[in-house]
């Protein structure tokens, strides 16, 4: 069978790589290099072209069949060269394959080997699981260790089974953090299919912000603030540049080492320039911004300039800004701190409400500064400019950073990062007075609930009757066969979280690293069938049960829905 030289280099270079590999991973680096010795030997041993060309072709065959298929997937991925092999193969040709004695090709090649190790066959393997660091729709995140790097990372083990890797490489979460390398947004270290199951593995971040905002008893100063919400949205401009929105931003996906901040989580990440209308939007209610909870089919990145305003105001006040109970209702507690939209204010999105048959509440709002006394002047601004109605009058990420907000901040170069975290000098200079002497509670209410009293002081120095929060929000048919209308009010509470708690503090229980990864390697995987969760809802109702709604729209008022939109289930 006549061969192209193209093709003999080909399997050639294939042949060295498997056979390093395969070396490698039997007896580690000096097998590696006595397997080259030994091709060496073989080939001195007068074999014909013909006869080393079938040799070749026999490797590159046995590696189709016995080499995992998610080697190949990550170095599409990754672009990894196996540079060690690539060396080896230059070494061997241009020296007529017998220059290099085994010590001198251990010599040689030792230092390659270990400055770019070669791609190892079993991945996961390579990590000891540590222990569940959290549970998304998505997926469980479980702390690990690299065995041979000693690194510690986060993998996110995939509910869903993935029967193929074309359909993994489609994943939005691949392809759109494979683009992006950026100190403020999660670097995607692997990815691993093994058993059809996939695995992303991540660098590890130490929390996200919203287990700081849980457990905390005092405000952050605005100096934090400003430094988590000044990276964030560095990173947001970054990826926003690069052509991509998040469209899921909260708390849960701000992930948190010491004073590095990073966004995560990009399973709803959408190119900026691919086609509307997107039909499977399930991003978390509080933080959704009003074109989307008015189905509008075209929306861009403004969405996340939006869920950044609400976040802000959180990690200002410890309390989500805006936590709707349904779609409906998130539009009245939007109303409600903004107030209803005029046309001057956002015309699109009265024609967006007409063309469902929704009218707004007529609600006039409030001050942002008497729900967030503890934000100064600029933080307020900048809050309630990202919180626009219209989205073309949300700023940029890139307009954001600019703001007088941020006047304090300075840019870290990405090379001075870890030495700025280490030292302590985040990337802002905030020079207010700390706000951490005034006491918040944990989650004590909503801001617009508590607006109803119009006494904002006294309702933060009263001991709400249901501590905690809510983040896990039902689905309005759930909500309403859970709390019916007229318990609604006591019942509709915060809650405390139990899907982000990590598995060692869960119920008092420790588990022992064994332990949870008997759990992991045992854990039953979803069959991949549609979770209630992205079934089609119920037409939604304004008013009806929700509680304060009714006082406003006087009667029930149904949101049709246009198109499928599910609702996700904050973890
Ligand atoms: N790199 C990481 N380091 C540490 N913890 C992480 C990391 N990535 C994720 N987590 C934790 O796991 C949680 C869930 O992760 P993630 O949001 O990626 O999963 P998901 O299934 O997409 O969740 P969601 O329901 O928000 O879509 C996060 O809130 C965070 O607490």
């Amino acid at each position: 069978m006549p061969f192209s030289p193209q093709v003999a280099l080909s399997l050639d270079l294939k042949g060295l790589i498997l056979l390093r590999t395969w070396s490698k991973y039997a007896s580690g680096l000096i097998a590696t290099n006595i397997g080259v010795s030994h091709s060496r030997k073989f080939l001195i041993g007068g074999f014909s072209l013909g006869t080393f060309f079938l040799f070749l072709l026999s490797i590159a065959l046995s590696e189709q069949l016995l080499m995992n298929d998610q080697d190949r997937i990550q170095n599409a991925i990754f672009s990894e060269i196996d540079v060690g092999s690539l060396v080896h193969f230059c070494i061997l040709r241009s020296s007529g394959f017998c220059l290099l004695s085994p010590v001198q090709s251990i010599v040689i090649l030792s230092p390659i080997n270990w400055l770019f190790p070669a791609v190892d066959i079993t991945r996961m393997e390579r990590y000891k699981i540590i222990k569940e660091v959290g549970n998304g729709t998505f997926g469980s995140v479980w702390r690990a260790l690299n065995k041979q790097s000693g690194e510690v990372v986060a993998i996110k083990k995939m509910k869903k089974k993935y029967y193929s890797w074309e359909e993994c490489i489609n994943l939005r979460e691949v392809k759109s953090l494979r683009k992006m390398s950026h100190p403020n947004i999660v670097k995607l270290k692997e990815v691993i299919r093994e058993h059809d199951i996939l695995y992303f593995v991540f660098e590890y971040m130490e929390c996200n912000l919203y287990q700081l905002m849980k457990d905390r008893a005092k405000l952050f100063s605005e100096s934090e603030v400003k430094n988590w919400c000044f990276q964030v949205f560095q990173g947001l401009a970054y990826m926003h540049q690069r052509g991509f929105f998040h469209r899921d931003l909260k708390p849960e996906n701000l992930l948190v080492s010491k004073d590095i901040i990073k966004i995560a989580d990009f399973g709803l990440a959408r190119e900026i320039n691919s086609h509307p209308p997107y039909t499977e939007y399930v991003s978390t209610r509080w933080y959704r911004a009003p074109e989307v909870l008015l189905q509008s089919p075209t929306y861009g990145s403004a969405v996340d300039m939006w869920a950044m305003g609400a976040i802000m105001a959180e990690l200002f006040s410890l309390r989500p800004l805006f936590p709707g109970s349904s779609e409906a209702d998130e539009i009245y507690k939007i109303c409600s701190v903004i107030g209803s939209p005029t046309v001057n204010d956002w015309c699109d999105g009265l024609e967006l409400a007409s063309v469902i048959n929704y009218q707004f509440p007529q609600v006039t709002g409030v001050h942002l500064s008497a729900l967030i006394p503890s934000a100064g002047e600029d933080a307020i601004h900048l809050i309630r400019s990202l919180c626009s109605w219209d989205p073309s009058k949300r700023p940029t990420a890139s307009e954001a950073l600019q703001h007088r907000f941020f006047s304090s901040c300075f840019y870290v170069p990405p090379s001075l990062r870890s030495k700025a975290a280490v030292a302590k000098t985040p990337p802002s200079a905030g020079t207010k007075v700390p706000l951490e002497q005034k006491t918040g509670r944990r989650y004590p209410g909503t801001l617009s609930n508590m607006r109803s009293t119009n006494n904002l002081t006294s309702i933060k120095s009263n001991a709400p009757s249901h501590a905690g929060v809510q983040r896990k929000l039902e689905m309005t048919f759930q909500d309403e066969h859970k709390y019916p209308k007229s318990s609604w009010k006591q019942q509709a509470r915060y809650r405390p979280p139990v899907k982000n708690v990590p598995a060692a503090n869960y119920m008092g229980k420790t588990r022992g690293v064994s332990d949870t990864a008997e759990k992991f390697s045992n854990m039953v995987i979803g069959s991949g069938k549609p979770s209630a969760k992205s079934q089609q809802p119920p037409p939604m109702k304004a008013g009806g049960w929700h509680g304060q709604s009714d006082l406003f729209l006087g009667r029930s008022q149904e949101i049709l829905p246009g198109r499928s939109l599910s609702r996700k289930v904050a973890g």
